[in-house]
């Protein structure tokens, strides 16, 4: 099993931020999570990458089960990227795009391996099923948005992760680097890379490949499970808590606001 939590509460200075969670994702299974800003998705993250100690109950992760396991082995089994890492310190910033991609690999070896030939043929592969060997030599700095949000994708990679875990990894990008963004995670979950655990707070980046869904709102799950029973009109517009209506379309669904909302003056 790739994740198992049973009844999760995670309470920080008497508020309840998650609550009494139950939830399960099996190898077969690439899930999406979705709530609002707030409802607790990066202290789910956290839970999972074990940066925070839940308050209540029982977490497994690629059948690690926490306070019986090491944390920063099992670390090394989960790559984590979020749009909030795009700056590094300032030594790797001014690195070229290939040694920033490389460096991904102490993830799993330690930061005083020494890189081998083999690490950078690696990550030239990388870079060409990520479609960026035309940043070859770039500084990292001078990278637009989108490649660097490839870049650290490819980097997260090279650890050999069994769980990569993305944390809204296409906020700020346009709409044609989204697509190539989620072709190539596409692509990484049909030639099985890694399990992805994908966040967003746009349904319609859940592609074909992702099979189920988890809907969270102040804390408590709404709905969870296969994505055609979980992202109705009546889950999504009480996760979202406005009223939407959902359509399908190429096999993505794509959300509508039913009625706009109006502040008076
Ligand atoms: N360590 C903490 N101590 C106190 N409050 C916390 C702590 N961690 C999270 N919170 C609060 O818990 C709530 C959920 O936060 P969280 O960051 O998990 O939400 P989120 O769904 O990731 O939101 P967003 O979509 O904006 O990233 C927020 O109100 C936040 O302020």
């Amino acid at each position: 099993m790739i994740v198992e939590m049973k009844n999760v509460s995670f309470i920080r200075e008497g508020r309840v931020i998650l609550d009494r969670l139950h939830w399960e994702v099996q190898e077969n299974e690439q899930w999406v999570i979705l709530g609002l800003n707030g409802s607790g998705k990066t202290s789910l993250l956290n839970i999972l990458l074990g940066y925070e100690y839940p308050s209540k109950g029982e977490v497994s992760v690629l059948g690690h089960r926490f306070g019986k396991t090491n944390l920063p082995e099992l670390r090394k089994h989960i790559g984590f990227v979020s749009n909030s890492f795009e700056r590094f310190q300032p030594t790797l910033e001014s690195e070229t795009v290939e040694e920033v991609i490389v460096s991904g690999k102490f993830a799993s070896i330690g930061l005083y391996e020494p890189v081998t030939v083999e690490d950078f043929h690696q990550a030239e592969q990388w870079m060409n099923v990520f479609r960026i060997g035309y940043l070859k030599g770039k500084t990292y700095r001078t990278l637009s948005q989108g490649e660097k949000r490839k870049v650290l994708i490819a980097r997260a990679l090279m650890a050999k992760p069994k769980l990569l875990i993305l944390d809204e990894p296409t906020v700020g990008l346009d709409m044609l680097t989204r697509e190539e963004l989620l072709a190539l995670i596409k692509d990484v979950i049909m030639k099985k890379v890694c399990h992805v655990l994908y966040v967003t707070h746009y349904i319609e980046e859940i592609i074909e490949e992702m099979t189920h869904v988890l809907l969270l709102k102040d804390g408590k799950i709404i709905a969870a499970g296969q994505k055609e029973k979980i992202l109705t009109d009546d889950y999504l517009s009480e996760t979202f808590q406005i009223d939407v209506h959902v359509r399908w379309e190429h096999n993505r669904p794509w959300v509508s606001i039913k009625k706009a909302l109006h502040f008076s003056k």
